[in-house]
């Protein structure tokens, strides 16, 4: 078959959950009273919305090639990430070869290097790079899954990430990762009441289910040692981005300070083979957590993952729904996947990117098998009663 050809580059914006999962109503448990960086400033400490969590949206990036068929991908990158690709990615997706993902990836990432690396611009490059793999998925009519090698087992296991474990436990999950919800300003009073949390927890799921705490960079290197090292009683499996993504020897002082056995995860903000090469080398970690919609798509998950796998160490994606299930399933190092519980109180199973994607699968007592992975692409449709925006046009 000959390759057709990329005709067209959109980009969309789309407001009300989807990518950007925090975009939220009130009253969500995502929304509520979180440890951040924030926490400093009480007026931002009841809310995350307050601080603007919720200001990027989703991004949503369509590639028609020019036989017709359209891949398309979903990122957090709002109007900024259209921007960016109309007026500067477009010169390059569009003309190029449907299959030359890598080529493509280098070029957007060096013409970009002056105010990239990280952040929002590599988001939107994971947004491009993901709707080029679905594209080249739905041109050789076969599943992600099958194009990066297929998959290595028949299903996969979830743990739950949430404000109600005791919920995800009855749900089938393996565990519960919750929300730390007091930071270090909160004093010993707001450390006092995180443990309470973590024991009435425990005592709901009992002895044989993961309990995790995701601290969402809010913490300093001795408020997380004294956090684990209390926590240690309750079994908590690990401790997640207690720092600032940029305190890499903070990380690792922090994996040398936690009791034997408890791991320390990070990376969902953390992007490209060069920053993930810091977290192995500099042993900060013990799980990578890249998140596929924003480290640099499939295209730099490969090398993320492999550079992981010679250093020993997991990859289990932050969320990522569909981007991350066809990767994970593909992987011997990626042996679990993360579930982010988009229902407003934690207590039902509801598709990560709804109400953006049809056909998103979702785990059904903790797993998924892969026959529901096997549709072309990655198996998603856009709904088409979301209303999509499209902010610039070239
Ligand atoms: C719950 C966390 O604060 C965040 O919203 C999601 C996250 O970090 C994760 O799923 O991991
Ligand atoms: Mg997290």
């Amino acid at each position: 078959m000959s390759m057709p050809t990329i005709r067209e580059v959109r980009a969309y914006t789309v407001r009300g959950g989807g990518a950007d999962y925090h975009d939220q109503g009130e009253d969500h448990w995502i929304d509520g009273q979180i440890a951040t960086p924030m926490g400093k400033y009480p007026e931002y400490r009841p809310h995350r919305r307050n601080f603007g969590l919720n200001v990027l949206g989703t991004l949503v990036v369509e590639v028609e090639a020019t036989d017709g068929t359209v891949g398309f991908g979903v990122t957090t990158a709002g109007e900024l990430g259209a921007w960016i690709v109309e007026n500067h990615l477009a010169r390059f997706i569009e003309g190029t070869r449907a299959s030359d993902v890598e080529k493509l990836w280098d070029q957007m990432f060096n013409a970009t290097l002056f105010y990239g690396r990280k952040g929002i611009v590599l988001n939107v490059i994971s947004g491009v790079d993901l709707a080029m793999w679905d594209l080249l998925g739905k041109l050789r009519d076969e599943p992600v899954h099958q194009l990066l090698g297929g998959p290595v087992r028949d299903e996969l296991s979830f743990y739950a990430t949430g404000a109600r474990p005791d919920l995800a436990r009855d749900m089938g999950f393996l565990g519960g990762k919750m929300p730390l919800v007091h930071g270090p300003a909160e004093g010993d009073d707001g450390m006092e009441r995180n443990l309470a949390h973590l024991a009435k927890m425990r005592e709901a799921v009992g002895s044989d289910f993961w309990l995790m705490w995701d601290c969402w960079m809010s913490l300093d290197v001795s408020y997380a040692t004294r956090l684990a090292q209390r926590a240690r009683e309750f079994d908590l499996k690990w401790i997640e981005e207690a720092l600032p993504p940029d305190d890499y020897w903070g990380y690792a002082e922090l994996r040398r300070n936690v009791p034997t056995g408890m791991w320390v995860n990070t990376g969902e903000h953390e992007a490209t083979r060069w920053g993930f090469r810091m977290l192995l080398e500099m042993e900060c970690c013990d799980v990578i957590q890249p998140d596929v919609g924003w480290c640099g798509g499939i295209t730099e998950l490969l090398k993320i993952s492999a550079l992981a796998d010679a250093h020993g160490r997991y990859v289990i994606p932050h969320g990522s729904s569909v981007y991350s299930y066809h990767f994970v399933v593909t992987r011997h190092n990626s042996p679990f996947s993360e579930f982010l519980m988009m229902a407003p109180k934690a207590d039902r199973v509801v598709p990560m990117f709804s109400p953006l994607l049809l056909d998103e699968p979702v785990p059904e007592n903790g797993r998924m098998s892969v026959s529901q992975l096997d549709r072309p692409g990655f198996g998603v449709r856009l709904n088409p009663d979301c209303e999509l925006a499209r902010p610039f046009t070239h």
